[in-house]
């Protein structure tokens, strides 16, 4: 497949991308950034906030050849102000959400996060794909809004959309929470590889985590698309110790970010 990745640069999408190329798809990397030193494969810079910038990438890739899905991985990880939310990630889809639908792109594959419903108690039980919207941040908020657009765009303009509400995308898992939340390199790989290639997914949610023997978010919507994730984060827990994880960040889905640090103004400062 030609598959377009946006935030090529970041952590997601530097293992992404060299993942996707190794199993053979043909990738394109698009940033706000220059493409990193190495990198063999075509890079475009721009700001997917750009309307404009992002419909001259999305043309420029669609005339004379075929661009068969964007895995939209752009975005600032962490909460800032509604506005710059709503930018980083609703403005960034819809940009390339419109790019698509004028080029015949027929599939969208979108890093969502475990945040849109991180103020989920976790005394509800297991996290199901049919739990409510439910952020724990302003970067809760902006996902949940990225998924309504795109199910929007989903019913209207019949492209495919998965969207993948990640846990914690990193080497290995650093704190207990992680034991659970932990999405290791090689399942976020097989992850996006099932998202770009199970047949008409429609609009579909899984849940991006790896195998955790600790995890209470369902792993079967992403195993319906054909995610079978291979890695435990059990393997890592006698490194990570017996220290209480804080009853505050256990309470809910999003940890950490659903407790009252994050507590601010919606507009202002
Ligand atoms: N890292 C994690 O554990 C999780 C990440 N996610 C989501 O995955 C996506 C990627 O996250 P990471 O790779 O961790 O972040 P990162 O900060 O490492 O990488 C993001 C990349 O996107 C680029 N970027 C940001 N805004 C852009 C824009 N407007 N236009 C073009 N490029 C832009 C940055 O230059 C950077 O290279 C984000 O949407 C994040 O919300 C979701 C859940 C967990
Ligand atoms: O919940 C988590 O662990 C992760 O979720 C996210 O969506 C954030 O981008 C990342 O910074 C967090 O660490």
């Amino acid at each position: 497949m030609r598959v377009l990745v946006s935030g090529a640069a970041g952590s997601l999408g530097r293992v992404i991308t060299a993942g996707l190329a190794g199993l053979g798809h043909d990738v394109v990397g698009l940033d706000l950034v220059p493409a990193p030193e190495g990198t063999t494969f075509p890079w475009h810079e721009a700001d997917c906030a750009d309307a404009d910038a992002v419909e001259a990438v999305v043309a420029a890739l669609t005339t004379g050849g075929t661009l068969d899905a964007v895995v939209h991985l752009a975005g600032v990880p962490e909460e800032l102000s509604l506005p710059d939310e709503l930018t980083s990630h609703v403005i960034t889809t819809a940009a390339l959400l419109d790019a698509m639908v004028a080029h015949d792109v027929p599939r969208l594959v979108y890093a969502s996060s475990n945040h849109a419903v991180g103020r989920t108690p976790r005394a509800d039980g297991e996290l199901t794909e049919h739990a409510l919207p439910r952020p724990d941040t302003y970067y809760g908020v902006a996902k949940v809004a990225a998924e309504a657009l795109m199910r929007l765009f989903v019913d209207r303009h019949g492209i495919d959309v998965v969207s993948c509400r990640i846990g914690s995308f990193l080497e290995e898992p650093t704190t207990l929470r992680g034991l659970s939340t932990w999405l290791s390199h090689a399942d976020g790989l097989r992850m996006v590889e099932a998202a770009l290639t199970t047949p008409a997914p429609g609009y579909a949610v899984l849940y991006g985590i790896s195998a955790n023997t600790r995890a209470w978010w369902d792993l079967e919507p992403g195993r319906r698309l054909g995610y079978e994730p291979q890695d435990d984060a059990e393997a890592y827990a006698a490194r990570i110790g017996a220290g209480a994880e804080d009853e505050a960040e256990a309470a809910f889905v999003g940890g950490p970010f659903a407790t009252a640090e994050f507590h601010r103004p919606a507009l202002g400062s």
